[in-house]
């Protein structure tokens, strides 16, 4: 897909996911891999109003290009994006679900659905909590994100990739929802899928 029209898919899939309240405030971040660099989200800019021509572009060093100052969550997005030759996008967001159990100190989404498991994979790996736009998280994150599609930050939120913006749009999604439907069944004992099962999505769609 050319870069103009990766900057427009990013515009509205960030509109949607703002409109239907995955992200509120100028919470969360995006950023797509482009074969001559990156484009993220401008930091302290709302997912529900980005405009094409203001995305930040970093080049193939992460050196800042064009447009607006970046995320200040580049650490984060590169940490993913280097460790996932399979990641075209990943999508952070505050959504209130994932980031209630990023809470929780056995923060544990388990294999309820096939969907879940598709899109998140086995491991969910929560990272210990860490200032906002900390470089630090780098080293947790990149090892981290060798092993499993997605993580918990501690008491601040999930970060997903996929192998486009579409898919790691999507696989927010599917985890936020996941992530509600887990404290929903909290106390009720709930059937998991199991490990049968769930090798045998991994088998077919993995
Ligand atoms: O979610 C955020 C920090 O974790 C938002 O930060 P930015 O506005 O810098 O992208
Ligand atoms: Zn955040």
């Amino acid at each position: 897909m050319r870069e103009e029209d990766q900057r427009q898919l990013l515009v509205s899939l960030g509109a949607s996911l703002f409109a239907r309240g995955f992200s509120v405030g100028s919470a969360g971040n995006i950023s797509v891999r482009l074969p001559d660099g990156y484009l993220m989200t401008p930091t302290n800019s709302s997912l529900g109003r980005l405009e094409a021509a203001r995305i930040s572009k970093l080049d193939l060093e992460w050196r800042h290009v064009g447009g607006d100052k970046p995320t200040k969550e580049v650490f984060l997005h590169r940490a993913f994006l280097d460790a996932r030759p399979d990641a075209g996008a990943v999508v952070h967001l505050h959504s209130t679900h994932a980031t209630a159990i990023s809470c929780l100190e056995e923060a544990v989404i388990p294999p309820l659905t096939p969907y879940f498991v598709m899109r998140v994979g086995r491991r969910l790996p929560l990272i210990p909590y860490y200032r906002p736009g900390d470089a630090a998280m780098e080293p947790a994150i990149h090892a981290a994100a060798r092993e499993a599609k997605a993580v918990l930050l501690a008491n601040h939120g999930p970060v997903i990739c996929g192998p486009t913006l579409t898919d790691a749009v999507n696989a927010a999604e599917e985890l936020e929802e996941a992530a509600r439907l887990a404290l929903m069944l909290r106390s009720l004992n709930p059937r998991l899928l199991t490990p049968a099962q769930v090798d045998d999505l991994l088998n077919t769609f993995g």
